[in-house]
């Protein structure tokens, strides 16, 4: 038996529920071989409030692992947070190389309970190389403020709104997440393929726990593209498979809850 296969270019969590980490568990729980090149180690401060200290892999080093990963061959790709500019560079040059056309772009700029943009240089370049070359973006609210640069959204209009000016951008598909930040009482996210707007509703969980969700979501929908799902099919079936997730988020620690990765198939089959 064969098995599909995915790449995630992204950083470690080392707290374990967001990042590779989150993608490889998602991976897993769809069938799908997860395949891993490392941007970014995150570690958490236990002294100082769980504060993110972030330290960039060596863009030399990223290539040697993208180039193991290629050299097997995948069936689709996420990337998640990038370290540097010169890793979003040597992204896009690999999609190109390689005709990657299943491509999930995940712009991560902030880690939740943070208020600042991690590396606000990234942002550019993410809306320069790689928007153009994704089959599917999935900011949330304020990624997608900022992807667009339509300012805060505070409404599905403004979600609209900047879903048209992403698709401008290059980006075949887009969906913005809503989720908890959306001022809305179910976790709302749009869809759009440049021809439809399709509102994702689900019944909004009241929890803290929800680290990782955003990450989830992605890997999701990246697999769901592995195994032959459309873009909309992926969609759905990620939102199915987050909302299991966030249902049963749980407590890590004192600072931190992850998502429970694997609710979908214990609790939903
Ligand atoms: N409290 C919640 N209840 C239900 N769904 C949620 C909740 N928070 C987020 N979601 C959903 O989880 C997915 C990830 O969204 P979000 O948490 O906003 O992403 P990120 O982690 O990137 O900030 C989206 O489908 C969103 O609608
Ligand atoms: C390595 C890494 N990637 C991505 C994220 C974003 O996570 P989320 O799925 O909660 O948006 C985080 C947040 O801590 C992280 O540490
Ligand atoms: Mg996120």
């Amino acid at each position: 038996m064969t098995l599909k296969k995915t790449l995630t270019l992204a950083g470690s969590d080392s707290s374990g529920g967001a990042g590779i980490q989150a993608d490889l568990k998602t991976f897993q729980e769809h069938g799908v071989y997860g395949m891993t090149a490392l941007t970014s180690i995150v570690a958490m401060d236990p002294e100082n409030n769980w504060n993110h200290h972030v330290d960039p892999i060596d863009v030399a080093i990223v290539e040697r692992q993208l180039n193991t990963i290629l050299s097997v061959g995948i069936d689709a790709m996420k990337t998640g947070m990038l370290g540097s500019v010169d890793i979003i560079e040597l992204g896009a040059k690999k999609i190109d190389e390689y005709n990657l056309d299943k491509y999930v772009l995940d712009p991560v700029m902030v880690c939740k309970g943070e208020d600042e943009v991690l590396q606000p240089e990234n942002t550019d370049a993410m809306r320069e190389f790689l928007l153009p070359r994704a089959i599917i973006t999935t900011p949330n609210l304020f990624e997608a403020g900022q992807l667009a640069k339509t300012g805060p959204i505070k409404t599905v209009e403004g979600m609209k709104e900047a879903a048209e000016k992403i698709l401008e951008l290059g980006a075949k598909n887009v969906v913005i997440k809503g989720g908890k930040a959306l001022d809305h009482e179910k976790a709302v996210d749009l869809f759009y393929d440049g021809t439809e707007f399709i509102l994702l509703e689900k019944e909004k969980v009241d929890t803290t726990y929800n680290h990782g969700a955003g990450c989830t979501f992605a890997a999701a929908i990246t697999a769901n593209l592995a195994n032959g799902k459309s873009v909309k099919e992926s969609v759905e079936a990620a939102k199915e498979f987050v909302t299991a997730a966030i249902s049963h988020g749980w407590k890590l620690n004192q600072y931190v809850g992850p998502v429970m990765h694997g609710a979908y198939n214990q609790f939903n089959n």
